[in-house]
């Protein structure tokens, strides 16, 4: 009973679970939180992951760390063996995902510590989207500078849209050849992908993970000539526009809660911002939805994960509502009830399926870490 220990270190948790490559089990799981904020016992993720693996305790049968790295750049386009030289260039890259690299290098480091004896292994966010064409991620800018600079889009939660479309195939018992696919991975962070084949073909993130969608505390889009008026206009440094839009922006920026849960219910109580902070939100989503469709000249399969993609059936349907010109029809019945399991919710007849299938990156993580150590 092999297991890999998954570790997803965010800059302020560690999320992580013990998981069976057998059977596929999560045996054990968890999360640390709050880590370095005032008032915490968890001073730094050496502390927080001593945390974790006293939790794990010795009765385990560790054979391998995969790790979560979320800007794998164009460097990485698979799961791959964390030596010295990977080490370093994920530190390089956290320019390019600056909330998100730092806090997995943390993970990392002081998993090595603790586990020096077995193989560590990087997985990307960023690998599933290197199969997007170049009219798909190049900025239109100064070509010399683009390339200089890396700046171009990598999208990410990869793992996640990799993992839900091939369970979607899965679950509608076709090929994943056959089908087009749309992705709505809405969490905290969000995103969408195209997937045409099993190959995705865009996604909505971009050169880092602020752009495309309205998420907890990140603007999505915005026109660039924002920043710049930020700077002129308000006085604001550009690491106060880093933080104001990566970290104070979005849900949060709107109407002042970055918990999708939170702004429902002050909705609910007829709160106004919260109420305009949530049309904006699916405003958005419907943007990237109307285009991915046409960019796959049609869709099979409209599939929903993630915190909220998974659990709030008010935004599935407000999403979707006035799709049937398009062959998108929900079932308000089928919409409505929660569940772990894949499952559908159009009409039986709908000819675009729409589906709620739950994601699972730690698994995903430990299936690519089996699969290279096999390899
Ligand atoms: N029942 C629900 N209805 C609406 N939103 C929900 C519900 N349950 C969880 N969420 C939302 O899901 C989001 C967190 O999603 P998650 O995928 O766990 O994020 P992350 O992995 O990025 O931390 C939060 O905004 C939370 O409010
Ligand atoms: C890349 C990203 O946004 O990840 P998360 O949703 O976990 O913050
Ligand atoms: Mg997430």
């Amino acid at each position: 009973m092999p297991q890999i220990f998954v570790v997803n270190s965010g800059s302020s948790s560690i999320k992580y679970q013990l998981i069976d490559s057998e059977t596929e089990e999560a045996v054990l799981g968890g999360l640390v939180e709050r880590i370095g904020e005032p008032g915490s016992e968890i001073a730094d993720h050496v502390a927080g992951m001593k945390f974790v693996l006293e939790h794990l305790g010795t009765d385990n049968h560790i054979v391998a760390v995969g790790h979560r790295v979320v800007q794998g750049g164009s460097l990485f386009d698979r799961a791959t063996l964390i030596t010295e030289e990977v080490e370093a260039q994920i530190e390089e890259l956290s320019a390019l995902a600056p909330l998100h690299n730092p806090a997995n290098l943390l993970g990392i480091r002081a998993a090595k510590i603790a586990l020096p004896d077995v193989p560590h292994v990087a997985i990307f966010d960023t690998a599933f989207h290197q199969t997007i064409p170049a009219e798909a991620y190049t900025y239109a800018i100064d070509a010399e500078i683009a390339h200089k600079y890396g700046i171009r889009k990598y999208g990410a939660h990869g793992t996640s849209h990799k993992f839900v479309s091939e369970e979607t195939a899965k679950f509608m018992g076709r090929p994943l050849e056959e089908l087009k696919i749309i992705v709505l991975h809405i969490g905290n962070g969000g995103s969408l992908s195209a997937i045409d084949g099993g190959v995705c073909i865009e996604t909505s993130m971009g050169m880092t993970p602020l752009e495309g969608l309205v998420m907890g505390t990140r603007s999505g889009d915005l026109d660039p000539a924002v920043l710049i008026h930020l700077h002129r206009q308000a006085g604001l440094s550009f690491d106060e526009i880093d933080v104001l839009l990566n970290r104070r922006s979005g849900l949060l920026g709107m109407a002042g809660n970055s918990d999708m849960r939170d702004v429902q219910n002050a909705s609910w109580e007829g709160d106004e911002t919260a109420l305009a902070a949530l049309a904006v939100y699916r405003h958005r989503i419907i943007r990237y939805l109307g285009a991915y469709i046409l960019h796959l000249k049609g869709v099979d399969a409209i599939v929903f994960t993630a915190g909220i993609g998974e659990n709030d059936e008010e935004l599935r349907r407000l999403v979707l509502e006035g799709l049937e010109f398009l062959g998108i029809e929900l079932d308000l019945a089928l919409n409505e009830p929660r569940s772990k399991k894949p499952r559908y919710i159009s009409a039986e007849n709908s000819p675009v399926k729409v589906l709620v299938v739950p994601t699972n990156e730690e698994l995903e993580i430990a299936r690519q870490t089996a699969t290279l150590l096999a390899a």
